[in-house]
């Protein structure tokens, strides 16, 4: 095996006098690999990617290696002035890469709507997302650190995101992405891990099963509640992705919470 581009040994993130988020996490990133983490809502997906991003320090434990890291966090800053077309190049230039030929291209191909010239405060999220994907991938780092890269992202986009992660590692660099859909994980991922109660444990098959439920009512936080992967609200309505196991208990907690079910099947994720 070549030498890994970065490895956490025994990490562990409380914040404050907190309760410790990661708790003894060892994850070994290989080049040449993409690495998917998934978790649900919480379980620390993010601070997992911000210590590899060298942007926030584990209270315990160590990290190896110093890949240059291109990131993409949870939420990309927008509403600044500046066009999405001058963002990139101030950060390229801040960066030291001297051909910004590539800015214009990545954008049209990620289909960033009103073109590279569209001020990034005008930008939706999903669209400045795409602006924080392209800062991520333009200095062709050798670690690519991508934060739930394809929520929030429109449909259209997703299969350009699946190409620039196949593009990263067959150049030799390697990629970290969590999502909390073992479907798109397994697309994409060579190795896949899993976030629970602050453990990371390697997944060999990630074939759980999943459930939809729409619920309409107030007064949950779903996200808080065992099984549930992810809590969408849309509209009036609140969209649930459960474990298939877990699905029963849910829709048990919503009624007896004054909840309404308008929907439940099986979901491919
Ligand atoms: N800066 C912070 N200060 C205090 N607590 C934090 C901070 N950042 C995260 N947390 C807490 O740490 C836990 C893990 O959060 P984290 O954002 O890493 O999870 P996640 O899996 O990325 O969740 P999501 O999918 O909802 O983004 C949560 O309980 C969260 O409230």
């Amino acid at each position: 095996m070549t030498t890994p581009l970065i490895r956490l040994v025994g990490v562990g993130k409380r914040y404050g006098g907190g309760e410790l988020v990661l708790d003894g996490v060892d994850l070994t990133v290989p080049a040449e690999c993409v690495v998917g983490i998934l978790g649900a809502n919480g379980s620390g997906k993010s601070t997992l990617l911000r210590i590899l991003a060298g942007v926030s320090r584990a209270s315990l434990g160590t990290v190896e290696g110093t890949p240059s890291i291109g990131y993409l966090p949870d939420r990309f800053p927008g509403g600044q002035r500046l066009s999405a077309r001058s963002y990139l190049r101030h950060l390229a230039r801040i960066r030291g890469l001297a051909d910004l030929s590539m800015i214009d291209p990545l954008l049209e191909r990620l289909a960033l709507v009103g073109g590279p010239d569209a001020q990034l405060r005008t930008l939706s999220k999903g669209n400045a997302q795409k602006v924080g994907l392209a800062q991520a991938v333009l200095p062709r780092p050798d670690l690519l650190i991508l934060d739930e890269p394809w929520s929030g992202l429109d449909v259209g986009t997703h299969a350009v995101l699946g190409e620039l992660v196949a593009e990263t590692r067959a150049r030799g660099a390697s990629v970290v992405f969590t999502d909390h859909r073992p479907a798109v994980v397994r697309e994409n991922a060579d190795a896949v891990y899993r976030i629970e109660g602050g453990r990371l444990t390697a997944v060999d098959g990630v074939t759980e099963p999943a459930t939809r439920i729409v619920l309409a009512g107030t007064g949950t936080d779903w996200t808080a509640e065992p099984g549930v992967r992810h809590a969408i609200a849309e509209g009036p309505h609140v969209v649930l992705t459960v474990d298939a196991t877990s699905a029963d208990a849910v829709l048990l907690r919503a009624l007896s919470g004054g909840w309404s079910v308008r929907e439940v099947a099986p979901c491919s994720p």
